[in-house]
């Protein structure tokens, strides 16, 4: 964890987020709100044949009369149950295929964030805003946004069939709302808050148990027994504290809506009952407008419930919108350079505003060269290595390839192979594939040959590979390091910076994993960080790096002649 975060959008870029999503589907969106106001209109045939029902028996009516609007309101509640069924299944799809394009999105705004700013931010973070972001969103998409739309377009209706019954009955139903309106304000404006302090809170406890758990062994042999427990309880303590708050929240916001649910039915009951004494509605009426009552509890409910979802859901939304901002924050890449001349002129650099690592660096690599780096440990050898290869950026001064500054270099033109290897999930065809899409199986045969691959895999390309859990064979360092060089060759890249390359492989892996890069480096230029100084012997020319300085250049012989620290290097290396 670096402590620098990745940004989050502001309210304006999450409402327009929120609208792109709605807008992406206008269709789907359209078939939604009709299902859904057909659905809540046929919903309030029921209250209204009841109060006709009543009319009609103090009128003197047939028991047929009755029996008929009995029927009408069975196939009312049938009509209704198959439209919002219909309306409920639009309405899913249409949250998947959202939340489709939003997973998609984001994996194009990761894949475009620059390598320095994943690595400052933590990995940690965009895997919290790739998964329970994305799904918390997705959720709301799904579930909330179709279920408070119906509970708002239901609440409307309901509202608008009392006030069709009679104006007056229409006010008696409006008299919870003000209690309503002050109760969810008060919850609101305290509920994020506290939700994020309950959720800081269970993440520390977490962390302080994974902490002992996995320092078991030093907890038992220094004692520090009574130090994690008070940290647990410390932990505890903490978290208890955030939810008691979140508790007495809601023991204030259910009991109070609760109550604001029961004050316009006591309203109808009392004004609807002298509004019938004096002759201005009907008892039909006022029974049809205390059933409508009723059925606006479960809409009002739902709306109060997914209130607090969608506050959640916009934080998300923010944070995702946030990687899509950093994402469009770097300049665009594609240039292409005039030729492979490598040009770093008074460069300096610093990690995240600490002290310069980096000092003056001037240096000109010739297409085609090869140059090793050498230097003690912490010189900054790998740090220049990442600038060269465009993965960062330099504080101050420049480093172009053929004139175009390497961080907007076309991919591929210049590329950093590491020690880290890595084995993607996915066949061995897919893993090699990457660096070429369209090169067939003969081109990929022969770039696993050219890097000394000799291990037989039952399937050739199309074994399975990099998933232990399912079978597929394993694979070593060395092996893991050939397939990255395999690719390197497919990726053809003019220019290839090799940061200690075999430094984690045993020796015979490393001799035969660098008779393989012969072959990969062949015509190319090569910058290459030497820990073995066999390699500054095999290059053309080789720099010293000390304390972020160039202090010497020249080839292996001119360095000897010159009796300084490459040569005081190779006479400790060498015997
Ligand atoms: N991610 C980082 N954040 C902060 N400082 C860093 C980071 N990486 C390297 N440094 C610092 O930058 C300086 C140069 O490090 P760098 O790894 O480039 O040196 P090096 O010559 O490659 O060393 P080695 O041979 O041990 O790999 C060191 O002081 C190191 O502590």
């Amino acid at each position: 964890m670096s402590g620098v975060s990745l940004p989050v959008a502001d309210s304006r870029a999450v409402r327009h987020e929120a609208l792109r999503l709605l807008r992406a589907d206008p269709r789907a969106v359209t078939v939604i709100v009709v299902l859904n106001c057909a659905a809540a209109a046929l919903g309030l045939a029921a209250p209204w044949l009841v109060g006709e029902i009543v009319n009609r028996v103090t009128a003197g009516a047939e028991v047929s009369t009755v029996d008929l609007l009995a029927v009408a309101i069975v196939a009312f509640a049938v009509a209704q149950m198959l439209v919002t069924r219909f309306a409920r299944y639009a309405a899913f799809r249409f949250g998947e295929r959202s939340l489709a394009s939003l997973r998609e999105r984001f994996v194009d705004d990761t894949l475009a964030l620059p390598v320095s700013v994943v690595e400052r931010a933590g990995v940690g973070d965009l895997i919290t805003r790739g998964s329970s972001d994305v799904a918390q969103v997705g959720g709301t998409l799904r579930d909330t946004v179709p279920d408070l739309f119906v509970s708002v377009v239901q609440a409307v209706f309901i509202l608008g069939a009392v006030f069709a019954l009679h104006p007056l009955l229409g006010l008696c139903a409006l008299a919870g709302i003000p209690l309503m309106w002050c109760v969810t304000r008060w919850y609101l404006n305290r509920s994020r808050a506290a939700y994020l302090a309950e959720g800081e809170a269970n993440s520390a406890l977490a962390d302080a148990m994974a902490a002992t758990a996995e320092g078991a062994r030093a907890v038992e042999v220094f004692g520090l027994q009574q130090q994690r427990i008070d940290a647990a309880e410390r932990a505890i303590s903490a978290s208890y504290a955030a939810r008691m708050r979140t508790l007495s929240l809601r023991t204030v916001f259910i009991p109070g809506t609760v109550f604001a649910h029961s004050i316009p039915v006591a309203a109808i009951l009392v004004g609807g009952g002298t509004a019938h004494r004096a002759g201005l509605v009907s008892l039909g009426a006022v029974i049809a407008a205390g059933l409508y009552l009723w059925q606006l509890v479960d809409p009002l409910d739902h709306v109060l419930f997914w209130l607090e979802q969608l506050q959640s859901s916009g934080a998300s939304l923010a944070r995702i919108k946030g990687v899509a901002e950093a994402a469009a924050d770097d300049e665009p890449a594609g240039a292409v350079p005039v030729d492979d001349r490598i040009e770093v002129k008074a460069l300096r650099y610093a990690y995240h505003g600490a002290a310069d690592v980096l000092h003056d660096l001037d240096l000109t690599v010739r297409p085609g060269e090869r140059l090793a780096i050498v230097g003690p440990s912490g010189a900054g050898k790998s740090t220049l290595a990442r600038l060269l290869a465009g993965m960062d950026t330099p504080r101050t001064g420049s480093i172009t390839l053929g004139g175009v500054d390497v961080h907007r270099l076309a991919p591929g033109r210049a590329l950093l192979v590491t020690q880290e290897h890595h084995v993607f999930v996915g066949t061995l065809r897919d893993n090699l594939a990457m660096a070429a899409p369209e090169a067939p199986d003969a081109r990929l045969a022969s770039a696993l040959d050219a890097v000394g691959w000799t291990r037989p895999l039952p399937d050739d390309l199309d074994t399975e590979l990099g998933d232990p859990a399912r079978g597929d064979p394993s694979l070593d360092a060395a092996q893991a390091q050939q397939i990255a060089l395999a690719r390197v060759l497919l990726a053809d890249p003019r220019t290839v910076i090799l940061d200690e390359t075999t430094a984690m492989l045993d020796p015979n892996a490393a001799r035969r994993i660098e008779r393989a890069l012969a072959a990969v480096l062949e015509g190319r230029t090569v910058i290459a960080i030497a820990h073995r100084l066999h390699t500054a012997y095999d290059a053309d020319r080789v720099a010293v790096l000390e304390h972020g300085r160039l202090t010497e250049l020249g080839s292996h012989d001119e360095l000897l002649a010159a009796k300084g620290t490459y040569a005081a290097l190779w006479g400790s290396w060498h015997g």
